[in-house]
């Protein structure tokens, strides 16, 4: 569990985070989204000790980070894959891991079996792809078998089997019941990831919803085809709906969702040919969101622009 309380970090005149307050639940992967500079890296870099905030609190299973005894028994964390010493092989840099938070080597070829990365454990980590990084960070933050998963932007210049790899990964994390805060400013990423999502721009928050919600909120009617579309008119009218009848014969159909749709003709025996929610996509609503907190918004021409 990640409890966020009233978190506010200056740097000198710019407010990276500002009164943020959220927890992160065990069981299911939480998105941590927001635009580029919203504060996701902060927030995460106070979580874990390396920032002080500068008022409010960030903690973990109840705890600040500094007051864990053994933090890596407590939380993982996956920030910065470049961080390790180049000279050192993997096995060597996970065994003085495991050493200074008194876990037992024998954990250390778990998580390389774990990674992948068994096979070249001797290797000196200076040869390792962007890639095998990324599992060696991986390895570091399941090393202590913690409760509590931070992944800063995972997937950043990963192939599609290393993103595909993560993805599965942070998934099953969950559903052993930890914590996966899981940080992106991409949507299509939290999209096929996460269950929850944490949205927060010019470091304050803007939602803290499930995916499907966000969906919902944003969704626009549901089209739907009878061949008895008259009747399922009158229907659906009777039952508190709003329908449109469209020039092609389908009928958008607002305050009902697809499945009260069916239910509703099923009762009533008409049939239905198509129903389609639909709505904005999940990224339409993210920019929708976060439209007022984007420092620099890309013009007309900006290509490649995240
Ligand atoms: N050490 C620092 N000194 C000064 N300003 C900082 C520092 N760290 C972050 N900031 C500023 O705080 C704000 C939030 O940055 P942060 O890196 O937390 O955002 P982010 O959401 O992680 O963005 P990104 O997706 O670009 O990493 C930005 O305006 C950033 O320039």
């Amino acid at each position: 569990m990640i409890e966020v309380r009233e978190l506010t970090k200056r740097y000198g005149r710019t407010v990276a985070v500002d009164g943020l307050t959220f927890d992160v639940r065990p069981g299911r992967v939480t998105g941590f989204l927001g635009p580029n500079g919203a504060g996701k890296s902060t927030t995460m870099r106070v979580l874990l000790g390396l920032d002080r905030p500068t008022s409010g609190a960030a903690l973990i299973n109840g705890y600040r980070y500094a007051d864990l005894r053994r933090p890596l028994v407590h939380v993982g964390a996956l920030l910065d894959a470049g961080a390790v010493d180049g000279g050192r092989s993997a096995l060597n840099h996970l065994r003085w891991l495991a050493r200074t938070n008194g876990i037992g080597a024998r954990r250390v070829a778990s998580v390389l079996e774990q990674v992948g990365l068994a096979g070249v454990a001797r290797s000196r980590v200076r040869g390792f792809s962007l890639g095998m990084r990324q599992r060696l960070g991986v390895a570091a933050a399941l090393l202590g078998d913690p409760a509590v998963l931070l992944f800063d932007e995972p997937v950043n210049g990963l192939d599609p089997d290393g993103v595909r790899w993560i993805r599965e990964l942070m998934r099953s994390l969950a559903a052993e019941g930890r914590t996966v805060l899981l940080s992106s400013h991409l949507m299509s990423e939290m999209a096929l990831t996460a269950d929850h999502l944490v949205i927060i721009g010019r470091g304050r928050l803007i939602a803290d919803t499930t995916l499907h919600d966000l969906a919902a909120r944003f969704q626009q009617g549901v089209v739907v085809r009878s061949p008895r579309s008259d009747e399922l008119a009158t229907v659906l009218d009777a039952g508190g709906a709003t329908v449109t009848r469209e020039a092609d014969g389908s009928l958008t159909v607002t305050g009902k969702d697809a499945s009260e749709i069916g239910d509703l003709a099923a009762r009533n025996g008409l049939p239905i040919h198509e129903a389609t929610p639909r709505g904005a996509s999940l990224e339409d609503a993210y920019m929708e969101l976060t439209s007022t907190s984007v420092d620099y918004a890309a013009g007309p021409g900006a290509q490649g622009v995240t």
